[in-house]
C-alpha cells in the first residue's frame, strides 16, 4: 500500500502530518505526530469512522470522545499515529447503521440489530491498517483500544503490538446500554470503572477523568499534570501568604477531594505546608489517598507537620543537594522519602527532573494544588496538561494566584483549550486542557 498524498495539518492538539491511502475506492487516513519511521512502542489508535459520533457528537456511542482524547494524548506524546479508517457502522455503512439505531430504539441490542439487517455483528477488517502502519515504517505499537479483536488481527497481519492502552472515556447514561452490549457480546474490555457513574453533581468533570485513564498507560515523559486551585473573582488565592484562607465552598471541596482520589500523587510547595499545615488526603469523598509530594529546596518542612504525623502515605520531599543533611535525616526519621534533584530557577528545585523522577517512581498522574509560586512555575515551564480552577464569588485583592507570567514579555498568554464552565454551589469551575501551540 502506497501513500498518495501527505500534508501538514496544524491542530489545537499540536502539528500532525496527514497521509492519505486508498483501497477499493475508499480513502483511509493516517494522522501522524512526528516521524514514526523505525520507531518502537508507538502509540497508535485505529479508529473506525463514526460520522454521528465523530462529527455530530452523538451520545449513542463513545467514538467522538475516544477521537478527541486520542488527539489530546497524541498531542502530548513524543510521536504517535491515528489511523482513521472508513469503516462506518462497523463496516456496514452509514445508512445501515442508522437503520440499526432505529431497531435499537425498538429494543434490539447493537449485535441483534446488525443481524436482523442481514449483516455480521462486525464486518471490519484491519488488513488496511496493518499495511498503512508498515508503510509508515512503524516497528512496534502500543494500541489504544478496548477491543481485543483489533490487537489479535493486527498481530495476525504482522504488526507487533507491545501493549494495549485502554481508552475508557465518554461513558454516560445515553450510551450505557451500547457499551454493555460491546462488553458482553463483542468481548470489549470495559471495566465500567466503579468511578463512573460517580457523584452525580461531579459528572461534569468526566473529560478530565477520561484523560487521566489514558495517562495511566506507560508512556514516555513525565506524569500527566493537573493544576487545581481556588481563587476569588479577582484572582486572589489568599489574603496574604502567611494566613490560610478557605476559599472553596463545600461542593468545590468535594470536587477537590474527588480529584485527589483520581490522581496518583498530590504536589504542593513548602509554603503551603508552612501556612496551612494541610493533610493532603481524601476526606470529603471516598477514595484512595494520593501520594503527597512537597517541593522544599531548603527543607523547611517541620518534622511534626500534619502530613508527616497523620498521613497514611508519608510524603516525598523533593530537595537539592545543598539542603542541610541534619534536616534531611530528621525528616527521614519522621517517615519522609527524600528525593534529591538539581536546583532550578529562583531557589526552587528543578521541576523537569522532579517530574522525571516521580514518573520513575510509578507516578503517572500528578495533581498540583499550589501555592502561588508553584502554580506560576509549573505554568511558566509548560508543565501543566490540564487546569481545574474554582472561582468563588469573593473580592479579596490579596495574594494573586499567578503574580507574573507574561509581564516580562518572554511568555505568551496560555490558552485553556476547549475551556468549559460549570456552576458548582456558588462557585464557577473553569476547566480544560492547556494548549501550548
Ligand atoms: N452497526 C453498528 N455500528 C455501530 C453502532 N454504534 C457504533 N457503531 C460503529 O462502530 C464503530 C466503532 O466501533 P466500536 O465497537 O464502538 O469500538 P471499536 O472500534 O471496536 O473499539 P475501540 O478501539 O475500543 O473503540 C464505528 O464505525 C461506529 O460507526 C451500532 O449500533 N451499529
Ligand atoms: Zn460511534
Amino acid at each position: 500500500m502506497k501513500n498518495l498524498v501527505k500534508t501538514r495539518i496544524p491542530t489545537g492538539y499540536g502539528e500532525f502530518t496527514l497521509y492519505l491511502y486508498t483501497e477499493h475506492g475508499k480513502d483511509h487516513l493516517a494522522l501522524v505526530k512526528s516521524d514514526v519511521d523505525g520507531e518502537t512502542g508507538v502509540p497508535v489508535r485505529v479508529h473506525s469512522e463514526c460520522l454521528t459520533g465523530d462529527v455530530f457528537g452523538s451520545r449513542r456511542c463513545d467514538c467522538g470522545d475516544q477521537l478527541k482524547h486520542t488527539l489530546q494524548y497524541l498531542g502530548r506524546s513524543r510521536c504517535g499515529v491515528l489511523l482513521y479508517l472508513r469503516q462506518e457502522g462497523r463496516g456496514i455503512g452509514l445508512r445501515k447503521k442508522l437503520e440499526a439505531y432505529n431497531l435499537q430504539d425498538r429494543g434490539l441490542d447493537t449485535v441483534e440489530a446488525n443481524i436482523s439487517l442481514g449483516h455480521q455483528p462486525d464486518e471490519r477488517n484491519y488488513g488496511v491498517a496493518a499495511l498503512m502502519l508498515k508503510d509508515l515504517g512503524v516497528r512496534s505499537i502500543r494500541l489504544i483500544t478496548n477491543n481485543p479483536r483489533k490487537v489479535d488481527e493486527l498481530t495476525e497481519y504482522g504488526i507487533q503490538v507491545d501493549a494495549r492502552i485502554p481508552i475508557e472515556v465518554g461513558h454516560h447514561d445515553d450510551n450505557a446500554g451500547y457499551l454493555r452490549s460491546k462488553a458482553e457480546k463483542l468481548a470489549h474490555l470495559l471495566t465500567f470503572r466503579e468511578r463512573t457513574p460517580f457523584h452525580h453533581e461531579l459528572a461534569f468533570i468526566e473529560p478530565l477523568i477520561g484523560q487521566l485513564s489514558l495517562a495511566r498507560a506507560p508512556a514516555e515523559g513525565g506524569p500527566f499534570v493537573t493544576l487545581t486551585y481556588a481563587q476569588s473573582i479577582d484572582g486572589s488565592i489568599a489574603v496574604d501568604s502567611q494566613v490560610p484562607y478557605a476559599l472553596s465552598s463545600r461542593p468545590s471541596l468535594t470536587l477537590t477531594h474527588f480529584l485527589r482520589a483520581h490522581h496518583d500523587a498530590l504536589l504542593v510547595g513548602v509554603n503551603t505546608i508552612l501556612s496551612d499545615d494541610p493533610q493532603l488526603n481524601v476526606r470529603y469523598y471516598e477514595g484512595e489517598n494520593p501520594q503527597p509530594v512537597i517541593l522544599d529546596s531548603n527543607l523547611r518542612t517541620p518534622p511534626d507537620c500534619r502530613v508527616l504525623r497523620q498521613s497514611e502515605k508519608p510524603p516525598i520531599i523533593v530537595t537539592t543537594a545543598e539542603s542541610d543533611p541534619d534536616k534531611r535525616e530528621a525528616l527521614r526519621s519522621a517517615g519522609a522519602t527524600i528525593l534529591v534533584v538539581q536546583p532550578g530557577e529562583g531557589g526552587c528545585v528543578d521541576l523537569g527532573e522532579t517530574l522525571t523522577k516521580l514518573s520513575q517512581l510509578g507516578i503517572r498522574t500528578l495533581m498540583v494544588e499550589g501555592g502561588s509560586k508553584i502554580i506560576g512555575t509549573f505554568l511558566k515551564y509548560h508543565l501543566v496538561n490540564y487546569c481545574v480552577i474554582t472561582i468563588t464569588p469573593k473580592i479579596i485583592g490579596g495574594l494573586k494566584a499567578i503574580d507574573d507570567l507574561c509581564r516580562s514579555g518572554e511568555q505568551a498568554p496560555l490558552n485553556i483549550t476547549e475551556c468549559r464552565y460549570h456552576i458548582l454551589g456558588s462557585d464557577i469551575i473553569a476547566f480544560g486542557p492547556i494548549g501550548y501551540v
